[in-house]
């Protein structure tokens, strides 16, 4: 556990948890196979987990409030993520204690990066140690996946294949890389991109060992590219330095590159009106060893 964040964790106040960590994701392909009758779509898709995200504190609470104490601009506490998620183990296990949250927001929303994923699994992974709750790591991904089909795979916490609506996991081993990450600097809701009658919906299945970023593709990006053109114009920009892509339903796109230096040399030359950073992968999820 060498993330920086983990520095304050684990210290003598049992009553708290600061700098817990929630970390970004790459979609590093994305095949729409199919649709279930609720109108949730069939995925393929590879997560890298990364070594960049947000961070959240935790504050024992003994009268059952959870209150989230930070403002998140654009996301009411009631429609947090985070909030849902404390509230949703509580129900699930009857527990009567509560938490302080608070949410530092590092990471673009709406970016295809599951921040709010990401936060609302911290918050399951870290209340049930708070809380002591005992769900194990089964227990919290199924929990997790009623308020997200990108939910399960931070408690899952490493590198995965993933099947269904992204919750059927298998660990994937892949190499360290450096990626660059583009925001176009627009937010793509993911529910107008599945609804989108020129989605594809009937990719081929392939085999997890047959997974390779050249076989493969976004099969969401077409359709995010022609309703928000700085989606392709971030993608053309990145694919002079490498071959460039989207992540989930965007907004952000990315491109492995060869080291750190190259990492850094694309990011910093990044036209104004759009963010950039590098960002290196995490094969393991900072707080896997708590469950
Ligand atoms: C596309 C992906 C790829 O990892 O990531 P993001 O781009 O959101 O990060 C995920 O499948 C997104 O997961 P998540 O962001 O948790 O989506 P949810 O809140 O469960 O769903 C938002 C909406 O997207 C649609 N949706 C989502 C997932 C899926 N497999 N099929 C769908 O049709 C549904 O209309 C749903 O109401
Ligand atoms: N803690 C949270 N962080 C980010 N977004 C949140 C959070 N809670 C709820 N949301 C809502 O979820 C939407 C998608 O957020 P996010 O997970 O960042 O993007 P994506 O699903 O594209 O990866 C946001 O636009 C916001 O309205």
């Amino acid at each position: 556990m060498d993330h920086p964040a983990l520095s304050g964790l684990g210290t003598a106040d049992p009553r708290r948890l600061l700098g817990c960590p929630a970390p970004a994701k790459l979609n590093l392909f994305l095949h729409v196979v199919g649709r279930r009758a609720d109108g949730y779509h069939l995925l393929q898709t590879a997560f890298r987990l990364l070594d960049w995200g947000d961070t959240l504190d935790f504050t024992l609470r003994t009268d059952g409030e959870i209150r989230r104490t930070s403002d998140v601009a654009g996301v009411p506490a009631e429609h947090d993520l985070v909030v849902r998620a404390a509230r949703l183990l509580q129900a699930h296990t009857g527990c009567r204690l509560g938490a302080d949250i608070a949410l530092h927001k590092v990471l673009p929303m709406g970016g295809g990066l599951g921040g709010g994923s990401s936060d609302a699994a911290t918050t399951l992974i870290a209340l049930n140690r708070l809380w002591d709750t005992g769900l194990t790591r089964t227990e919290l991904q199924t929990l997790g996946l009623q308020l997200g089909a990108d939910v399960p795979v931070f408690i899952f916490g490493c590198d995965a294949f993933a099947e269904g609506v992204g919750e059927a996991l298998q660990p994937l081993e892949l190499p360290p890389a450096w990626y660059v990450i583009l925001s176009p600097g627009v937010s793509v809701p993911t529910a107008e991109i599945f609804c989108a009658e020129d989605l594809t919906r009937n990719t081929p299945l392939i085999k997890m060992a047959d997974f390779a970023a050249s076989t493969t593709r976004n099969d969401l990006q077409p359709v995010a590219c022609n309703r928000y053109p700085e989606v392709k114009s971030a993608i053309d920009w990145l694919a002079q330095f490498a071959p460039a892509r989207m992540t989930g339903s965007g907004a952000c796109v990315f491109a492995e590159v060869a080291s750190d230096d190259d990492a850094e040399r694309i990011a910093a030359s990044c036209p104004e009106r759009w963010a950039a950073w590098k960002v290196r992968s995490a094969s393991r999820h900072p707080l896997y060893e708590w469950l």
